[in-house]
């Protein structure tokens, strides 16, 4: 329990009300509310949360952090504050991490926490280091978008990086079941809304930066800035950053605590030198000050060699030798839930992944075309989200794949119809400036998503490989505020059974 009065504050807050009462949790939503919380009512794009004061407050909860405009819509709305502690701050999101640290007793943790921010990567990144870090004997967390686990335990995640109160509360149950080490993705849009403000993290990642999240960043550059914050004393005490492209080089010096860089390119002289091995995983990590770790990438795709060299740059930044870090990656086994997930082996080679920007998709279309086979992709993209990256994804797909079948992602709010016409706008541009693959009659606009992906499960036929891109792990599509059961590695495992059992019956078409 701590007394409102003992929390550090900005010397411009001012608490209304008893200033001695105690508070033994934080929340920001009415929903999860409850008695014993200060209950942080924030202002936000679509509604002021002080907007649900009357409902919350009758529920018991006495204790409230907000703003100016919060306690004026809390003394319009709601009929008897008398018996409520009020908190007015200037920006209460800016000051609600450090609250949730102190009332959760999370700010001298002895977690240790790894974090990784970038636009493609963070997912596998996180599960690549919590394998590594289980085989080191460490009790783990992991806080990503597919999964939340405690020690073992496995729960969903609302999003990619928790509000701050969520936040805190999880790293207080990891330090009650025994955690000591937790591996966590760092969302740009989390580091722009302070969510993990209070957190110091022991090792920060970065593992790239590209066309994303355009709808809730104005500029690439604004996107960059947020990713930045994360390389500040206020959040890491030391970081390691893929240098792959200009904004990883720039990411480096912008970085305010010490850092080490990883590339492949040993013309841009990077502390650690990623040198590949024969074969699709294998690699060398030449560690500065002369050390190298040999192991191979638990997955998929060249650009998880990036990954998993990265995780172990982060650990050896952690203080793990590379002797140990080279056995602890010996065999190592990691499964990230739709991320190049191999849902059919052969004939046809079908992988559901989780790739829902222009470079994904050109990353991994670029890896499945090495095998020589007819390449296949469906592909579609998130409605309410960032438009400008619709033609680039389009494009993408026409320039690497044989077969591309456009079709709906989660259009949440949007028409289904414009979005994959942007799609196709961006594939048809690259068919008229000669970059595509794809020939013109093998554009296709397909809905709904599951005739997509048999279709290209035909078009696949046996010697071909497919991939469905964009939804990896999700198992519902949003049309329209509802969320429908779909899940692309059943969809797709279904359809493929469904092909090999007519061919069995000589009933398949071409
Ligand atoms: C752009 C963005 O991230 N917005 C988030 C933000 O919204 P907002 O500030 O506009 O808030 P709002 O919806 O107006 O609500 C204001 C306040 O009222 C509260 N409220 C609202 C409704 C209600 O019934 N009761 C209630 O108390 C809300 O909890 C909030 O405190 O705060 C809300 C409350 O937590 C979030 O739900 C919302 O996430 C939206 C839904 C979202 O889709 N976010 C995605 C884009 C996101 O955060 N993605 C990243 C990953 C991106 C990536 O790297 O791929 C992530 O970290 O998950
Ligand atoms: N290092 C990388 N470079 C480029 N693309 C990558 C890289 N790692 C993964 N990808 C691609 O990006 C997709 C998303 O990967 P992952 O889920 O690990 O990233 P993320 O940063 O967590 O994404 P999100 O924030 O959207 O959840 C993968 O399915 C793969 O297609
Ligand atoms: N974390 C990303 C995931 C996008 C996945 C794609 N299936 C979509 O719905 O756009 C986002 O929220 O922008």
């Amino acid at each position: 329990m701590m007394r409102l009065s003992d929390l550090r504050l900005p010397l411009t807050a001012r608490i209304v009300g008893d200033a001695t009462r105690g508070v033994d949790g934080v929340s920001q939503d009415s929903r999860s509310a409850a008695p014993g919380d200060l209950w942080a009512a924030l202002p936000g794009a679509r509604v002021h949360g002080a907007a649900f004061g009357a409902e919350v407050l009758g529920r018991g909860i006495d204790a409230v952090l907000t703003d100016v405009a919060g306690l004026e819509t809390l003394r319009r709305s709601v009929d008897d504050l008398e018996g409520v502690s009020i908190v007015v701050v200037d920006s209460p999101r800016a000051v609600l991490g450090g609250i949730s640290a102190q009332v959760f007793g999370t700010d001298s943790s002895s977690l240790k926490l790894y974090g990784l921010t970038g636009t493609n990567g963070k997912t596998t990144t996180a599960f690549i280091l919590d394998a590594l870090l289980t085989r080191l004997g460490s009790t783990t967390g992991l806080i990503g978008t597919v999964a939340t686990t405690i020690a073992g335990r496995v729960e969903s995640s609302v999003r990619t990086t928790p509000e701050a109160p969520d936040l805190h509360r999880l790293f207080a149950r990891m330090r009650d079941a025994g955690v000591d080490v937790c591996s966590m993705e760092v969302s740009s849009h989390a580091l722009a809304q302070h969510r993990a403000d209070g957190a110091v993290f022991s090792v920060s990642g970065f593992t790239n930066l590209s066309q994303d999240h355009l709808d809730f960043h104005p500029t690439m550059e604004d996107y960059f800035a947020a990713k930045a914050a994360l390389f500040t004393p206020e959040h890491s005490r030391s970081g390691v950053v893929v240098v792959e492209d200009a904004w990883g080089a720039r990411m480096a010096q912008a970085a305010t605590i010490p850092v080490v860089t990883v590339s492949s390119d040993a013309g841009l002289d990077p502390d650690h030198l990623l040198v590949r091995e024969q074969g699709p995983k294998r690699f060398i990590l030449h560690l500065a000050g002369g050390d190298s770790i040999r192991a191979a990438s638990p997955l998929p795709g060249d650009f998880n060699r990036t990954n998993t060299a990265l995780a172990l740059a982060m650990l050896h930044a952690g203080g793990v030798s590379a002797e140990r870090l080279e056995a602890a990656a010996e065999g190592l086994e990691v499964v990230v839930p739709g991320r190049m997930e191999r849902v059919h082996e052969a004939a046809p080679l079908a992988v559901v992944d989780y790739s829902h920007t222009p470079d994904a998709l050109d990353q991994v279309l670029g890896g499945l075309s090495d095998s020589g086979a007819p390449l296949v992709v469906v592909v579609g993209a998130g409605g309410d989200r960032d438009s400008t990256k619709r033609p680039a994804m389009g494009a993408a797909a026409a320039r690497r794949a044989d077969v591309v079948i456009i079709t709906d992602d989660n259009p949440r709010t949007e028409d289904p119809a414009a979005i994959r016409a942007t799609l196709l706008e961006g594939a048809r541009a690259a068919i008229s400036d000669g970059t595509a693959r794809v020939r013109p009659d093998r554009l296709l606009e397909l809905t709904p998503r599951g005739e997509a992906i048999a279709r290209a499960v035909e078009y696949a036929g046996d010697s071909g490989a497919l991939l469905v891109a964009g939804k990896g792990h999700e198992t519902g599509q949003e049309i329209d505020g509802e969320v429908l059961p779909f899940d692309d590695r059943k969809r797709t495992r279904e359809a493929v059974a469904s092909r090999a059992a007519r061919a069995a019956t000589g009933r398949v078409q071409d």
